[in-house]
């Protein structure tokens, strides 16, 4: 243990001190023709080979469940090479650019995108993967993922039939504009208003203070035309709430700012490159007039007289993007989160220390124990929400038919599941992401592992598309025990119901975890009600208000519940493949054992287990990282990620890290020069004058 974190004593040779190195240098090995075939032959090398050679399933066939279907495999694998092998969409330099230079590329990888999807005539499927595989934040994601979604969603019939074709073709560019400089989270408390003016048939839509400046809209800083503008609607002097409307912001000329429009982007954000390539901006509004037709009418109008008429829909209807772009946020944290865990599982597999005093190999670190309880739980995670990602989907487009069927009976199901599944996908990718990070040591922290930017890219979901926290206590709202809320139905047996696990193995049996799992998240919640109606002797909100926080716990254990379930029940279905069901099976109760494990005290506390049916899991959660090991690294080449995608040298698919760090290094712009920019100006003079000091002495 006395050599500590890095082993110094093998690296003896000082490679970036070569004074002759000129701009383009390369890496002094690389100049020796000996070296680069060294450097060619071991990249022929694959350093995973004995990982891969020790895994006991069909990969191929893991590829499979992970991606839902063959067919899916297929068409993301096209789409993720078509993307790698075009130099325009390259990004191993995006940390490197300028703000300015960042959004340029932006701009141009986004036209160069939509020039091979029409070229090579995608289908919406495939153009999706090819947008999802250019991996870089941009007004296209606003554009597709909620400009249209919205005028899908509150527009007529007519008002598709009219807008829909030309943001189809790009004719128009569009973002949805609801928050605001003072509100966010509280959407009814949105300020911009929309007044109706019956002598000209228009709606006035007017910013009336600093606060209700549009603020953090993606796309609306530089590139949309329009936008989806979220006021109050105001008609015969009433204010009827929050509705959309489509505004034209920009010039379809020139791209300048229409009369009584004021915009520009908000500035920079967290992290080097990242979300620094969307152009998220600041809009206000001087009475600017549109037509009352731009009103989106689905679910309620203004006539040409001006009256109000509510269509006899729910009103939280206004708010089906946010449940839209909640529920693919869910998918796109086992995207983030698989990322992470793939870089981290195969560099654990290359990075060695300790283990050997006597010059003999060292211990991979992937080996200890301790890397194992840290990242499988992570890898876990990672098919747990790709599984309650797939269900969450398929919910979400059951409610949607629903719909269009005048059924809303389950519209509330929808929004809790959303919206709760969106708070702790989204937090526990966040955290995982810095803890990948960690279990790469220092070259994690390096920009080309990859992980800062992943981090940077991935962290404002725990607030974009409604606060965390926001959300999980609009799930303490549901009423009703339907749908994933059913076990609630099972009240009196859950209160009492009594752990039969003995043994370590008998927490493999599935029974056994959904038990607990219900119990516990029942009983949080009953204790919750109890404590509210104690602590709110007159008004519940009141009792809602003190008792929050324990609100937000049983929130989070209802949807680990939600998460554990539908792992569960994806394991019982039918899975193809040698190996495939079991490595499902140990993954479901990693995962399952590991909540357990980390809320502990919530199962104590609500007496579903005893202290010693906790030790029994935890013991059991050893063994089962001991079975995940020989297959770690199969089960992150399962996600079938390229290079291009991961963009990381530590996550490289053939394990060469070394190397590929080694030349990374060498294109940051500090190595452009030799003896760097301000030496003449500050480093120089410093030198000097302590010389000059010393001489005197
Ligand atoms: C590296 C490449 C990466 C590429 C990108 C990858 C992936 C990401 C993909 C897309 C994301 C891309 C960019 C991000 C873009 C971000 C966009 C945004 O952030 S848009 C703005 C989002 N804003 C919010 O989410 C605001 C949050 N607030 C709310 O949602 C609501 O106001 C709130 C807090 C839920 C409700 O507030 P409250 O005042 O209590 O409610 P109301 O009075 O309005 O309504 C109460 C009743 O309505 C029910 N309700 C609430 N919401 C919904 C809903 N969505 N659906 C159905 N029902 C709803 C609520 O339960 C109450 O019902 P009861 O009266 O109790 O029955
Ligand atoms: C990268 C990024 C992209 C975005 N893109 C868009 C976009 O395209 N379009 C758009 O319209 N908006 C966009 N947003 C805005 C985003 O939707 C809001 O920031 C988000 O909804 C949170 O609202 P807020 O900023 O008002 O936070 P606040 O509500 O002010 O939250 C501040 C703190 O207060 C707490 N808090 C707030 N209310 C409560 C409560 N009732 N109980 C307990 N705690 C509470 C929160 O938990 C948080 O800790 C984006 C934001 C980001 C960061």
């Amino acid at each position: 243990m006395w050599r500590g974190g890095s082993n110094t004593r093998t690296c003896k040779r000082r490679f970036f001190s070569s004074p002759t190195r000129s701009r383009h240098h390369r890496p002094p090995y690389m100049l020796h023709s000996r070296g680069s075939q060294h450097l060619k032959a071991m990249a022929e090398v694959d350093h995973l080979a004995a990982e891969r050679a020790t895994a006991r399933f069909d990969v191929e066939e893991m590829k499979v469940a992970w991606a839902g279907s063959r067919h899916a495999v297929h068409v993301a694998d096209r789409m993720a090479r078509l993307v790698a092998s075009d130099p325009v969409f390259r990004k191993d330099n995006r940390t490197m650019l300028s703000r300015k230079e960042l959004f340029k590329d932006t701009l141009r990888k986004a036209a160069h995108a939509w020039k091979r999807i029409v070229e090579l005539r995608l289908t919406e499927e495939e153009a999706d993967l090819l947008r999802q595989y250019v991996d870089q934040p941009g007004y296209v994601d606003l554009h597709w993922g909620m400009f249209v979604p919205a005028i899908k969603g509150q527009g007529t019939e007519e008002q598709q039939h009219k807008w829909l074709p030309l943001a189809y073709k790009f004719q128009i560019i569009g973002c949805y504009a609801q928050t605001e400089l003072g509100h966010g989270s509280n959407v009814q408390g949105l300020e911009t208003t929309a007044t109706f003016d019956p002598k000209t048939d228009e709606f006035v839509i007017h910013s009336p203070t600093l606060t209700s400046s549009k603020w953090w809209p993606g796309g609306l800083g530089k590139a949309s035309t329009h936008a989806v503008v979220y006021a109050r609607l105001i008609t015969e002097g009433k204010d009827y709430g929050i509705h959309g409307f489509i505004v034209q912001l920009r010039s379809l000329e020139d791209h300048s700012p229409l009369p009584g429009v004021t915009l520009g982007d908000i500035g920079g954000k967290f992290g080097s490159g990242a979300y620094n390539s969307m152009d998220n901006g600041v809009l206000r509004f001087d009475h600017v007039r549109i037509p009352r037709d731009q009103m989106l009418m689905r679910l309620s109008q203004v006539t040409r007289e001006g009256k109000y008429v509510h269509s006899n829909v729910p009103k939280q209807l206004l708010y089906g993007t946010m449940v839209y772009v909640r529920q693919s946020i869910v998918a796109d944290a086992s995207k983030a989160l698989s990322r992470a865990v793939c870089i981290a599982v195969r560099y654990s597999a290359v990075r060695k220390q300790f283990g050997s005093q006597d010059g003999g190999p060292e211990t991979q670190v992937l080996n200890y124990k301790t890397q194992q309880s840290r990242l499988f739980p992570l890898l876990a995670s990672a098919y747990a929400f790709r599984f309650v990602g797939d269900w969450l989907n398929w919910l979400y487009t059951d409610v949607t038919q629903k719909l269009e069927a005048k059924d809303f009976s389950t519209l509330q199901e929808a929004h809790a599941c959303t919206a709760g599944l969106k708070a702790v996908t989204t937090s526990v990718t966040a955290d995982a992401i810095e803890e990948c990070r960690k279990l790469c040591g220092g070259h994690g922290y390096l920009n080309s592992s990859g992980l800062p930017e992943l981090f940077a890219v991935y962290v404002p979901a725990c607030t974009y598309e409604g606060d965390n926290v926001v959300l999980l206590l609009q799930l303490a709202s549901g009423k009703q025990p339907v749908g994933t809320m059913a076990y609630m139905g099972k009240v009196q047996y859950l209160m009492q119901c009594k752990s039969a696990v003995s043994s370590a193995e008998d927490w493999l049996n599935p029974d056994a975890i959904q038990e607990a799992f219900e119990a516990r998240a029942l009983r949080m919640a009953v204790n919750c009600a109890q404590n509210i109606s104690q602590a709110a002797s007159q008004e519940e909100a009141a009792g809602f208000y003190e008792r929050s926080p324990d609100l937000l716990e049983a929130a989070v254990a209802h949807i680990q519940l939600i998460i554990v379930t539908k792992f569960i029940e994806k394991v019982h279905q039918e899975i193809p493949g040698h190996g495939v069901k079991e490595q499902l099976q140990a993954l479901c109760n990693v995962y399952a054992l590991y909540i357990l494990h980390k809320h502990l005290g919530d199962f104590l506390a609500t007496g579903c287990i005893t202290p010693r049916q906790g030790a029994l899991a935890n013991e059991q959660l050893g063994k089962l990282y001991a079975q995940v090991r020989p297959n770690a690294v199969a089960l992150v080449d399962a996600f079938n990620y390229t290079d291009h995608y991961l963009g990381s040298v530590l996550g490289r698919y053939d394990g060469d890290v070394y190397p590929a760090l080694y030349e990374e290094a060498w294109k940051d712009p500090l190595n452009e020069t030799v003896v760097p920019e301000g030496y003449h100006e500050y480093l120089r003079p410093l030198i000097k004058q302590q010389q000059l000091k010393l001489s005197r002495l």
